[in-house]
């Protein structure tokens, strides 16, 4: 504030001529005390009442010139100068008014003693309306009293806070309602220091008070109270512990899953990993990977579609430094907005698992020999037991055996071959409760000369190089048992008529007997051709197929019961470990999907010689793909398997042909051995005409002058 704003400028000028009369009048007029004597606008002095009043006193005139009266030491301000720097000067002075000079040193005004008062009165009047309007403004609550606890001041925060009204604002309302504040404004008036700041609940709000003592003339007058609301401030601090807590707990989960965990943003940046990850990947520290791309650290994992992705993605099989692992994704959401993904990639568990089945499938294999051998001490065995399946069809077939092996009727058992109709023989012959053995003969296997020695033996003495003592037919050996007559459709003709025979009236003839052989046999046929189609065209005959079609088994092929193959797969492993001494535990899931691909032309049996070598050329404890055959692993071969899967099995026609006639060359060579080449002898002994040895001779190719009696 200047010295101008409050400058009296209506002053008295005087000059040096001026009369006591002259000023007096003046004064009068203007109501003042003094009057600045000037020549040409230059303060010359000036002249105040008193000095007038001492003069006239002492004898003066009225008309009696100012200029003895005139005071030359005045004392001037300028019209700039502040209003402490004017009162310090007027005070030094020790005057009650003083000149304000303007730049030209002119006289500007007068300043008095109450031209000063006035001037600190607006001075105050500001200050406290600039201290109202900032207390107002405040964010905390203030509220001033005075010594005995009347209110002074206050803002409307500090309503607000207290749910006060400004008439409550009374001293015994303010102890009553909130007494801690009143004990602690007393406390600071009492001493006159400032009390710590105290954490204060007030309706339900946190606080933080400080309590300020008032002076006013070195005397403590009142004090204030500035309350700050902190209820936010405490509820981000909780957040903030919470989030800390959380942040910390997440830390120790992650650390404690045994798999690698990563947590990217939505662009595939690592924002949270763990020692697990580290280790997979061979990491030293934390700080190497994050904020890095993922796709970088590890570009097994695939990112880039996953973080597209807005679902879980579950167990894909991945490879990280040579080892399996199975990567799972799940995007993670905030307020429905996605905000990144987390990536589990489990590697350790899988060994530990296969560990663990490993474990299980031995003790499996154990519990399982135990209950073979429970159940074959008990003799409780059920004979079908080995038919291994799950599939409704075999059961069927299997009820269906079941019931058929206690009726004394034939059966025919079909199906391709491998598909397990021998067992399904073997089973029924257990079943039926006949004494007797069971007896097989492969009719395709034999050589035609050689059948019907080998159905109904011959005596001693049949022919030359019989053996001695005769040998006894498998009809002799079924007696009272079941024969089993394996690929009927391949009998000849010949031997298919005296068969009939046998059956209609069991008994036959040894060769050489004399005497008919009276048996009690159950015919057991299986083929894998078509008999009735044989029949159709003569080369089977229909009395006999009418005889042993009885009831008929149908045994489906392998592709047609494929949700057999797990089980399978475990009971040939369980199998082959036996007897080969090995512990694989099984087949991997990629190995099931490929058999499960497969035709299976050789069926049950190509399914157990196929893990017969696989489980020779596996070296660790599950079957894997690559140890398959390559017609199991090319997957043009499977399209062209699937081709040829309804097409007749040409190869298998071709196989089963060659190794009919090997079989009849090894019988013909034996028989010329046991005869020393005799050829006439030996078309005796396989039953056949001298012609049809000679022709057999010449299609096997086998010399005639060939030393016999050294063949093994
Ligand atoms: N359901 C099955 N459970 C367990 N093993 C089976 C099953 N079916 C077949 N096998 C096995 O498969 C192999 C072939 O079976 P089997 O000899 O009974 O077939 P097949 O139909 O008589 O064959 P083929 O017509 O060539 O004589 C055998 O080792 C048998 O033990």
């Amino acid at each position: 504030m200047k010295v101008k704003n409050f400058t009296t400028v209506n002053y008295v000028q005087l000059s040096l001529d001026s009369t006591i009369r002259e000023a007096l009048s003046a004064f009068l007029h203007h109501q003042v005390d003094m009057g600045c004597v000037t020549d040409q606008d230059q303060l010359l002095g000036i002249v105040h009442k008193y000095s007038i009043y001492r003069a006239l006193l002492n004898q003066s005139s009225l008309d009696d010139g100012i200029e003895p009266l005139m005071k030359t030491r005045v004392i001037t301000i300028h019209k700039d100068q502040t209003l402490y720097e004017a009162r310090d000067k007027m005070m030094e002075g020790n005057v009650s008014q003083a000149v304000v000079l303007d730049h030209q040193e002119k006289i500007f005004g007068i300043m008095s003693k109450s031209d000063l008062v006035t001037s600190h009165m607006t001075a105050l009047e500001h200050t406290i309306n600039r201290m109202t309007s900032l207390i107002e403004n405040l964010q905390e609550s203030v509220i001033s009293v005075d010594s005995s606890l009347n209110v002074t001041a206050y803002n409307q925060t500090a309503l607000k806070l207290l749910k006060i009204e400004k008439q409550d604002l009374q001293p015994e309302h303010i102890i009553r309602l909130f007494p801690e504040l009143g004990k602690r404004l007393s406390e600071a008036i009492r001493k006159g220091t400032i009390i710590d700041a105290k954490r204060m609940t007030i309706y339900n709000q946190t606080v933080i008070a400080s309590f300020i003592p008032i002076r006013e003339l070195n005397r403590v007058s009142g004090a204030m109270v500035v309350l700050r609301d902190v209820t936010s401030y405490e509820k981000i601090a909780d957040e903030l512990e919470t989030t800390t807590h959380l942040k910390q707990l997440l830390d120790s989960a992650l650390e404690l899953a045994y798999d690698a965990v990563i947590i990217t943003d939505n662009h595939g940046k690592i924002t949270r990993t763990n020692r697990g990850f580290l280790n997979l990947y061979q990491i030293q520290t934390k700080e190497e990977v994050m904020g890095e791309p993922l796709s970088a650290i590890a570009p097994e994992i695939h990112t880039n579609q996953t973080l597209k992705n807005k679902e879980k993605v579950e167990g894909e099989l991945i490879e990280i430094n040579r080892k399996k692992c199975i990567a799972t994704s799940m995007p993670i959401y905030q307020n429905g907005q996605k905000i990144g993904t987390i990536f589990k990639i489990i590697f350790q568990q899988l060994d530990t698992w296969r560990d663990i089945l490993l474990h299980m499938e031995k003790l499996e294999s154990e519990v399982s020999f135990y209950r073979k051998e429970l159940m074959r001490m008990s003799k409780k065995s059920n004979p079908f037991t080995p038919i291994i399946t799950s599939n409704d069809q075999m059961n069927k077939v299997k009820d269906e055996a079941m019931i058929a092996s206690k009726s004394f009727s034939n059966i025919l058992i079909t199906g391709e071959s491998g598909t397990g109709k021998e067992l399904f023989a073997e089973g029924i012959h257990h079943h039926s409760g006949r004494k007797g053995s069971f007896i097989k003969v492969n009719c395709a296997a034999i050589p035609e000369e050689l059948l019907e020695s080998e159905f109904f033996g011959y005596v001693d003495g049949a022919f030359t190089g019989a053996k001695k003592g005769g040998k006894p037919g498998k009809f002799e050996l079924a007696h009272k048992g079941t024969l089993f007559l394996d690929e009927i459709g391949d009998m000849p003709l010949t031997l298919q008529t005296k068969l009939l025979r046998v059956l209609q009236e069991q008994e036959f003839e040894k060769i050489g007997a004399t005497q008919p052989t009276k048996v009690d046999v159950r015919i057991l046929a299986a083929t894998n051709k078509d008999l009735a189609k044989l029949v159709r065209n003569g080369d089977f005959r229909e009395d006999l197929f009418y005889r042993i079609h009885v009831i008929r088994l149908k045994i489906p092929p392998l592709r047609e019961h494929l949700d057999d193959i797990p089980l399978l797969c475990k009971h040939f492993i369980t199998k082959i470990n036996a007897k080969t001494n090995k512990t694989i535990a099984g087949v991997s899931p990629d190995v099931i999907q490929k058999f499960e691909q497969y035709h299976w032309p050789g069926n049950i049996r190509e399914l157990e010689n196929v893990l017969e070598r696989a489980v020779h050329f596996c070296p660790s404890n599950w079957i894997e793909p690559h140890h398959l055959p390559d017609e199991l692993n090319l997957l043009e071969a499977n399209q062209d398997s699937h081709k040829k899967r309804d097409q007749p099995d040409f190869d298998l026609a071709d196989k089963r042909k060659k190794s009919v006639h090997s079989s009849e060359k090894q019988a013909i060579l034996k028989a010329l051995k046991e005869c020393g080449g005799n050829r006439t002898r030996t078309a005796q002994l396989l039953g056949v005409s001298r012609t049809t040895l000679y022709k057999k001779l010449k299609q096997y190719n086998i010399q005639q002058t060939l030393d016999f009696t050294s063949l093994s």
